[in-house]
């Protein structure tokens, strides 16, 4: 075994990799959100909306139209663009002022698997237009979506129906930045990584990190507390945000952006600005990747890692062999290829430190290397040497994502589990899909590509990607519910960070009790009593 420098064209170094402030212009902000749904008051003999959804889930396609909302028709178009400073801030089908493929990017998820057929999209440019907007659609009745970057995974940004879609892309403004206290106050449609970029410039650095970063905007990363690669290192974003501002589903501006330490709240509505306290950049960063023969093997580091590099352990991520091969076809395809491994393993984990004192951090990491080679924990190993390939073996864990969605129409599952037994759960949902012939290659011959197992070990937090030739009705109900009572009989939880939407809402039964699910209902209805937020993404 030797530790290889991921160019391969070296032997093996351990050296410091310093992380340096990503230069950056400046940015945007904003966002939105939305909450969790829960049934409201659904209200009587009310018109249903005119359009059917088009879905390809089961679940979806199976969720009735709900009574009480109005058509999203040509009347509101320009009333509603009257509310608003440009009239590009308004798109619609409806007055020829945009196509529907113009829409399509707004109606459509990430995955295309969820789409729904609203004519209108608006995007206010300030907190006033948001309440304007609400305020009208209040009045009239109309259901409404607030959407951020639209990167979500469960189908909780898109509209089921014609639910009328409020985009926070226009929110994008950094208000305020305090160095000396570290709080950051932006609109919530600005994106996580020109936020992230801004803050490098200052020696900050945002407490949260995703492979969507690039598009994925802060408001919609507060909504729904989104966990990403470095919660072991900063905790839930819940606990960094100070404070939000927030316009509810009758137009009202809730300010609640305070930047006190100890004033933490939160509420149900449209976020349009969030107030976060960032820690300082750590001026050193390390990674390094490791493949293994077991997960036995990974718990084994991860324990060793946890130990020996205490608070500088800034990530600890683990991939399987179907992931590996899935991310190493990717990046061939992307044309970023490079042999990483000598001896490949059936599992890989991926170590990140991030300290204030680079030899301190090197020593602590070489120890650590040092001593799971020694006692043949690890199979092989590489460590960057610099920042390009700090960022190229981080690469291999982030486009894990996109690398499924290219080989397939992916069924996705963000599981929260305990870490002993994380990985038994993917083996079970392998032994299901061969039983159930569908699993090619191994036993079956049928549609599934793949069964992808990787995510946040240090967070407990296990992604499984079932990459299919398409969706099926089928499928889905060979994997669901079933994955969700595996998770019950572990404990744990359904969404790990990824929220419930259109998805999941109908088995929160799995992952909450009675009693939870009826305060939840009962906080939705105080708050949105005409149920007009972000509907069918509520529990059954
Ligand atoms: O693709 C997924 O299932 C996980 C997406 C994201 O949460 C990640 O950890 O990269
Ligand atoms: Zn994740």
């Amino acid at each position: 075994m030797r530790m290889l420098r991921p160019n391969a064209d070296a032997d093996a170094v351990i050296r410091r990799t310093s992380f340096f402030p990503i230069s950056g212009s400046f940015i945007v902000f904003i966002l939105v959100l939305v909450i969790m749904a829960l049934r409201s008051a659904i209200r009587a003999a009310g018109r249903l909306p005119p359009l059917r959804p088009v879905f390809v889930s089961r679940l979806a396609s199976t969720l009735p139209p709900r009574a009480g909302f109005a058509k999203t028709s040509e009347e509101h178009v320009k009333p509603l663009r009257s509310l608003l400073s440009s009239p590009t801030s308004l798109l619609s089908t409806l007055d020829g002022s945009a196509s529907s493929d113009d829409l399509a990017t707004y109606n459509n998820d990430w995955m295309n698997k969820y789409y729904g057929q609203s004519p209108l999209v608006v995007k206010p440019k300030s907190t006033d237009e948001v309440s304007k907007v609400l305020k009208y659609c209040y009045e009239h009745d109309l259901a409404v979506v607030p959407q951020g970057g639209n990167t979500g995974l469960v189908g909780g940004s898109n509209p089921v129906y014609d639910e009328l879609i409020l985009s926070t892309s226009n929110l994008n403004n950094i208000r305020s930045f305090d160095p000396i206290s570290g709080v950051l106050v932006a609109d919530a449609g600005v994106i996580l990584e020109n936020a992230d970029h801004y803050l490098a410039d200052k020696g900050f650095i945002f407490p949260l990190d995703l492979g969507a970063k690039g598009s994925c905007q802060i408001g919609g990363n507060v909504a729904t507390n989104a966990g990403g690669l470095r919660l072991l290192r900063y905790g839930s974003l819940h606990g960094s945000v100070l404070g939000l501002e927030v316009v509810l589903p009758d137009g009202t501006i809730w300010d609640g952006l305070s930047t006190l330490r100890k004033d933490n709240t939160g509420t149900i509505g449209v976020i349009t600005a969030v107030s976060i306290l960032c820690p300082r950049r750590p001026s050193a960063m390390n990674v390094a990747v490791f493949s293994l023969s077991s997960y036995e093997a990974v718990q084994k580091v991860y324990a060793e890692a946890k130990s020996r590099l205490g608070e500088i352990l800034s990530a600890f991520e683990f991939f399987d062999r179907q992931s590996y091969a899935l991310v190493t076809h990717h990046q061939k395809e992307l044309g970023s290829e490079r042999k990483a491994f000598e001896t490949e393993g059936d599992f890989y984990c991926l170590i990140e430190t991030a300290g204030s004192n680079g030899e301190h951090d090197e020593a602590k990491l070489s120890d650590l290397v040092e001593h799971v080679m020694s006692e043949e924990m690890v199979l092989d190993g590489v460590l960057a040497q610099d920042q390009t390939q700090f960022a190229s073996l981080w690469s291999m864990r982030e486009l894990l994502p996109e690398a499924c969605g290219k080989a397939g129409s992916v069924y996705k599952y963000d599981l929260s589990v305990p870490v002993p037994k994380m990985y038994s759960l993917v083996e079970r949902i392998r032994e299901r899909l061969r039983a159930g012939g569908v699993l090619e290659g191994d036993g079956g011959n049928g549609p599934i590509r793949a069964v992808a197992g990787y995510g946040h070990m240090g967070d407990g937090n296990l992604h499984i990607n079932i990459v299919a030739e398409k969706y099926s009705e089928q499928l889905e109900k060979i994997i669901e519910p079933y994955i969700y009572e595996i998770v019950a009989e572990n404990n744990g939880s359904i969404s790990a960070e990824h929220g419930l939407g259109v998805m999941k809402a109908p088995y929160i039964g799995y992952s909450k009790s009675k009693t939870s699910i009826e305060m939840m209902r009962k906080m939705k209805q105080l708050f949105d009593p005409k149920g007009l937020l972000n509907p069918y993404k509520y529990i059954l």
